[in-house]
């Protein structure tokens, strides 16, 4: 990790201090263009030292504590929290210190406190490599904990914080032949069939990228569709699709999707995707709610609190505080109804968010059950390969929890069923 470039480094604290000190998310960040002007190498290793940073926050800050006497400004201590991590986690100290030392001096309003972080990291860097491994395991902020214990049990939620903090491997999902691309990509192909990979490196130069092969997509992510199991000819409608791991997955299928998003630019993406794996959707940037039509089997894959995707997403505890969710579980009632108006007599629905709050999952199904007369959970749809019974809930739909397949490297969190309409609403 010490051969980590200045420029990345300098770009992974910039990272920090946006996320830590303006609560932005990461993905918004770097969408924005805040790496734009690094090499694609230098880029992921800013992404990855932020990371892998922002996972180890609560020890870093811990270790750093014992050698402040008061805290410096954020910017110095992102710099300090760093460099901490990347020495506890068996960066070669010296150039690690050297690195920030140098971005400290380089700053106008920073320089006069290099002499401070030398001192600060030298002693870090005497006892922190042995303290590490010792502290307990960083936890997530109250206003998550809490709901997750009280769904889950405190053991429950020490699990998931340790999926959280051994972060998450590259999980493909193939476009045809799950064991082809496991064996050229030296994977495994895991009991539902995606491919994961450990250490994979830039994803672009993977064999197989260019030709469209498959496409990145978690384990937990892929199993929706697999639930929605479309068929060739089916017209499917596919509601909050892009990025577009999904809507791939359906057109794999050879059923015709269309694909629905308030986002041009997220749907941009889609596109590339589908030019790459030489797929069709029609797709649509619109809002869920101004859909019309009638289909044999819709998914809508609603927008949520993303609580489930802590392991590769671990800014999203420090940018966000719980107050915006509220609104987006009104959201998801509300597009699901109106995404059960849409679906022929018999037609099916998959409802899932990337959410490990039950009032994002297994109460909205509860809830669309009590608006909806007619409605019915379709518990035979989840009798797929891999999935295990014991994912099962009581109202039949599916809940992923991130400490799952833990001896594996773990998965997403995700709720997920299908509602089934046999007669209208009356
Ligand atoms: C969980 S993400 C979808 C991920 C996607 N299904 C996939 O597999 O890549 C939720 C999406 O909902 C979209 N969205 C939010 N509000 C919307 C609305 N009112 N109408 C349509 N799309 C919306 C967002 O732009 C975002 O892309």
């Amino acid at each position: 990790m010490s051969q980590v470039g200045i420029e990345a480094r300098r770009s992974a604290v910039h990272l920090l201090d946006q996320v830590l000190g303006e609560r932005r998310l990461m993905a918004e960040i770097v969408g924005a263009g805040a790496l734009d002007h690094l090499t694609p190498a230098d880029r992921a290793r800013a992404q990855r030292l932020a990371l892998d940073t922002l996972r180890g926050l609560e020890r870093a800050d811990r270790i750093l504590q014992k050698h402040l006497t008061k805290k410096p400004p954020l910017n110095v201590r992102n710099v300090l929290r760093m460099a901490t991590v990347e020495i506890c986690q068996g960066g070669a100290a010296h150039g690690v210190v050297n690195a920030a030392v140098e971005i400290v001096a380089r700053g106008r309003r920073t320089a006069t406190m290099k002499g401070l972080v030398n001192a600060i990291l030298r002693k870090v860097a005497q006892t922190g490599p042995e303290a590490w491994p010792k502290m307990r395991v960083p936890r997530l902020p109250g206003w998550l904990r809490d709901p997750l214990a009280e769904a889950y049990g405190a053991e429950v939620v020490a699990a998931m914080e340790s999926a959280h903090f051994t972060g998450a491997p590259l999980d493909l999902s193939p476009k045809d032949d799950s064991d082809a691309v496991a064996r050229d990509l030296g994977g495994e192909r895991m009991p539902t069939g995606s491919v994961r990979l450990t250490g994979a490196g830039q994803v672009s130069a993977l064999p197989g990228f260019a030709e469209g092969a498959w496409w990145v997509q978690d384990a937990a992510a892929a199993l929706p569709v697999q639930v929605l199991d479309p068929k060739p000819g089916e017209k499917v409608l596919d509601l909050c699709a892009a990025p577009g791991g999904k809507t791939l997955q359906i057109a794999a299928t050879g059923a015709q999707v269309r694909a629905v998003d308030a986002s041009a630019t997220r749907l941009a993406r889609l596109e590339e995707n589908l030019a790459r794996t030489g797929l069709n959707a029609e797709v649509v940037v619109g809002d869920v709610m101004d859909q019309g039509g009638a289909w044999d089997a819709i998914l809508l894959d609603a927008p949520c609190s993303a609580t489930g995707t802590i392991r590769r997403h671990p800014d999203l505890p420090h940018a966000k505080d719980g107050s915006e969710f509220g609104a987006l579980i009104d959201l998801q009632a509300a597009m699901l109804d109106h995404a059960l108006g849409l679906l022929k007599p018999g037609g099916r629905l998959v409802f899932c968010t990337c959410s490990l709050l039950p009032d994002e999952g297994e109460c909205q199904t509860e809830d669309a059950l009590a608006r909806h007369r007619g409605l019915r959970v379709d518990r035979a749809a989840l009798d797929r390969p891999g999935i295990e019974p014991e994912w099962v809930t009581p109202e039949g739909g599916l809940r992923l929890r991130p400490d799952y397949w833990g001896d594996k490297g773990g998965m997403d969190g995700f709720y997920i069923v299908c509602l089934r309409k046999d007669r209208p609403d009356g």
